[in-house]
């Protein structure tokens, strides 16, 4: 019996993504501002290996022939981020021309190339003179971030048709606040959910100013991990509840139903803050799609040792290379977006990020790299993507994370999740046989899967 052949909708997304921080380098070049991650990366003991972000991909510099690259790939669309400090050097009051005009460059020689350019406003990059304002920890980030978010979208909302204010909040409440293993570097129970509340609040505002002057989409990106319990105790199925909540949660709901789920008060305890009606209002804006990054999916088992969840997630078979051991579940996939599906009213979504690190094979010069493990992950996540629009959720892209090996925030250069090769010293750019796979993917529609 032949495989029935696959198909996306006519005008799917095809894409790769990345962000400001982990492929331009030249984090200080003509004008820009330093962001928490040039600090961070920069003090020592922060990132794995010494690694920071001052060169990486050096795309800063090598952005025309990249944008060639992603020609040659056949992507119809590529997804980056613009660093707010080469925008706002000190995040609030003066521009910095030259750092606009590089993002105008980009996009237009994107769309010469028919590459559809979806725009990350902020990818945990915040300009280090707003940190030392308070940053996530002060209400006024909100009226920052839809000042910044205006300057860009006067300029680049006649060309960029899908926006997104925020990359993750998660990532950065949780990493950047709450465990500190991420920039600024704060372990704090208290700060975390006020960082979160600010997050969102900035995401609102942002919409808010989006409507005023804007004339396309603009949504919210959310890395989202499914949780499942370890067994059918009590403690676990709770334990899996409150992980869910903190994690799956605490920013889409906000976002879509203006509220906050009831399992935050037993993640945060006294922590846990009062907020008035009027943020929720600000936080509630109607968006266009919501962006899911998904890697994996948590097996998780009640721990009451375990700060501040009272959950541990449990190491399951087959895993990529992160530490964590995320294991490979494109079932995970599935089960994600007929939960948003069904629990938010199916609304548009764009897998904004999936992927996977391995241990890429040793360093061989020759045309292509070959990464088997990589052609399985992706066929795989994006076979589950084309089941969930068959049941019915209205998936409208699919953006690979990433284009490039690049810098992987404090694990360095130590995680390869590119589809093209980065020889950091060289800064040659090898293609991957998942390249090769993707490119075939994307032309024949899903065919080729
Ligand atoms: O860990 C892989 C990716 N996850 N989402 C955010 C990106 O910045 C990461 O590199
Ligand atoms: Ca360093």
């Amino acid at each position: 019996m032949t495989k029935p052949s696959i198909h996306f909708p006519k005008d799917f997304l095809w894409g790769c993504a990345t962000s400001a921080y982990q492929i331009e380098g030249s984090p200080l070049a003509d004008g820009a501002g330093p962001s928490v991650w040039h600090r961070f990366s920069h003090t020592p003991g922060r990132v794995q290996d010494g690694d920071t972000g001052d060169v990486t991909c050096d795309h800063y510099r090598r952005w025309e022939s990249d944008v060639d690259l992603m020609q040659s790939l056949g992507l119809n669309s590529y997804r980056f981020s613009i660093a707010w400090g080469r925008v706002l050097p000190e995040g609030t009051g003066r521009v910095n021309a030259a750092g606009l005009d590089f993002y105008e460059r980009l996009v237009d020689r994107l769309l010469s190339r028919g590459i559809q350019p979806m725009v990350t406003l902020f990818h945990w990059d915040l300009p280090a003179a707003l940190d030392d304002r308070g940053g996530w920890l002060n209400r006024d980030i909100a009226h920052w971030f839809a000042e910044y978010a205006n300057v860009v979208f006067r300029r680049l909302d006649d060309r960029v048709k899908y926006w997104t204010t925020l990359n993750e909040p998660w990532v950065v409440a949780d990493g950047g606040y709450m465990h500190g293993v991420l920039a600024p570097g704060h372990r704090n129970i208290f700060e975390a959910p006020r960082a979160a509340h600010h997050l969102m609040m900035a995401h609102g505002a942002a919409v808010q100013a989006y409507r005023a002057v804007g004339r396309n989409q603009i949504g919210l990106v959310v890395n989202i991990e499914p949780k499942y319990p370890a067994s059918q105790s009590d403690a676990d199925l709770a334990a899996t509840r409150r992980a869910e909540a903190y994690m799956n949660r605490q920013y889409l709901e906000p976002a879509l139903l203006g509220s906050y789920p009831e399992e935050l008060h037993e993640v945060f305890g006294d922590a846990c803050p009062k907020w008035p009606e009027a943020d929720l209002k600000l936080i509630k804006q109607p968006i266009d799609y919501v962006g899911v990054n998904y890697y994996t999916r948590a097996v998780v088992r009640s721990d009451p040792t375990a700060w501040p969840l009272k959950s541990t997630t449990v190491k399951q078979k087959q895993h990529t290379h992160m530490e964590t051991g995320w294991e490979v579940f494109p079932q995970g996939l599935v089960d994600t977006l007929l939960w948003i599906r069904d629990k938010y009213g199916n609304p548009p979504v764009y897998i904004t990020e999936n992927g996977a690190c391995f241990f890429d094979p040793p360093q061989v010069e020759g045309p292509v790299l070959e990464d088997p493990l990589r052609v399985d992950y992706l066929r795989k996540h994006i076979t589950a993507v084309h089941t969930a629009i068959q049941r019915g959720a209205d998936i409208r892209g699919y953006f690979a994370w990433s284009l490039f090996d690049n810098f992987e925030w404090a694990f360095g250069f130590s995680k390869r999740f590119g589809l093209v090769h980065m020889n950091y010293e060289t800064l040659k750019r090898t293609l991957k046989t998942s390249a090769h796979f993707y490119s075939k993917v994307i032309a024949t529609n899903g065919a080729a899967l």
